[in-house]
């Protein structure tokens, strides 16, 4: 009989903290524990609602009958650290400080780690995160801008990606190295990228670079933007706000909910449907764009994320990108099953644990 093995995954983000139990890859539980912004508003810094979530976590763990010594894991989301290649990383002491500052920015996906960390100590399991956001495969061609101060990072929905990327080399019955991929996220922000030999050797920083998203700006011509922060209308943080979060089809429509955007189309409305095909038009671009990077020698085409739900854009993106490689469409995120899977690589033998350094 296959080895049982039980795992905690934990998902801290802004206005809640989600968490689930799995056996294998069998779900025992999820839950979404909500947070008010009147509870959070007393915690100065991120780390500061450490012990609140973590006396959440383990309520609910009691709620569902769940005793903390017969997990045999516990993963949490790996926040922005320090440029890592992807995989899954047992959380260190160097990790935990570094989550502790926010080595990059403060985030509630920082909690992750140290929340797994805090569980897993006290019954001497261990502790992971997988693919954060800060996973940094490129190649150096990929990082050069025409200004040597200023280099493309690479920062993406590596959990996701790499999870797609993972289970459908599974099901094809290949090796997770031998297929070279281009991955899409289609989500509140849109990350495109190729991954060659397992690694992501190009991608674009949803929050930077790339086509408009439902909330984020991606690239804008430079001079326009640089005009933008010297109107003195805006503040920095006004700035970045409006690039990321208010941007996109946010920012032209008013809305950010892709199904509420098809409802307009259907109605009649053109400023919508010019505005829906403007971003499958830039997300069939950068597709063509990372389809260079690996002269042509594709596999397949991967379009992932909440968005890539929708028929409409789907076909929009895919009737001017399947001239290059046959899409393949995996609709939807699921982070929590995403972290789940990065443990039982690592418990099952068939992934070493990372260390970060
Ligand atoms: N069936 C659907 N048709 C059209 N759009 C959809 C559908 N389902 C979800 N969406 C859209 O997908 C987007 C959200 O995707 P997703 O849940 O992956 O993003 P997120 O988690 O909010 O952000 P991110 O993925 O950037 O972290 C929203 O614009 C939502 O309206
Ligand atoms: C920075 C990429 C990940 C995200 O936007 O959620």
């Amino acid at each position: 009989m296959r080895q049982q093995f039980k795992i905690l995954a934990i998902n801290p983000g802004s206005t809640s903290t989600k968490i689930a139990v799995y056996t294998n890859e069998q779900i025992n539980f999820e839950q979404i524990i909500r947070h008010t912004i009147d509870e959070l508003k007393t915690f100065a810094a991120i780390y500061d609602q450490y012990e609140y979530r973590l006396a959440l976590v383990e309520k609910a763990l009691i709620d569902h009958s769940i005793c903390v010594n017969e997990l045999s894991a516990v993963v949490g989301r790996g926040g922005p650290l320090k440029p890592a290649a992807s995989g899954t990383y047992t959380v260190n002491e160097l990790m935990a400080e570094d989550l502790k500052i926010g080595i990059q920015t403060q985030h509630a996906s920082n909690l992750g780690g140290l929340l797994a960390r805090g569980i897993a100590g006290k019954v001497n399991i261990p502790a992971f995160i997988v693919d954060p956001v800060s996973v940094d495969e490129l190649e150096p061609l990929a990082r050069i801008t025409g200004l040597p101060e200023i280099s493309r990072p690479s920062l993406f929905h590596a959990l996701n990606l790499k999870a797609v990327a993972h289970r459908m080399t599974k099901e094809l019955g290949k090796d997770y190295c031998e297929l070279t991929l281009i991955l899409v996220h289609l989500g509140g922000g849109i990350s495109v990228g190729v991954q060659q030999n397992g690694r992501m050797i190009d991608v674009t920083n949803p929050n930077d670079l790339g086509p408009f998203s439902p909330e984020r700006a991606g690239s804008v011509p430079s001079h326009a933007l640089v005009k933008l922060c010297f109107s003195g209308n805006y503040t920095e943080e006004e700035i970045k706000r409006k690039l990321v979060g208010n941007a996109g089809l946010m920012a032209h429509l008013g809305t950010s909910d892709g199904r509420e955007v098809e409802n307009r189309i259907a109605n009649g409305d053109a400023k919508a449907a010019l505005i829906y095909e403007a971003m499958a038009y830039q997300v069939a671009k950068e597709i063509g764009a990372m389809a260079t990077v690996v002269q042509g020698n594709l596999d397949a085409i991967v379009l992932t994320g909440g968005l890539a739900h929708s028929k409409m854009l789907v076909k929009l993106i895919t009737d001017r990108v399947q001239f290059i490689k046959q899409v393949l469409v995996y609709p939807g995120e699921d982070e929590l099953k995403a972290l789940v899977e990065g443990a039982l690589r690592v418990l099952r033998g068939e992934e070493l644990p990372k260390e970060y350094k």
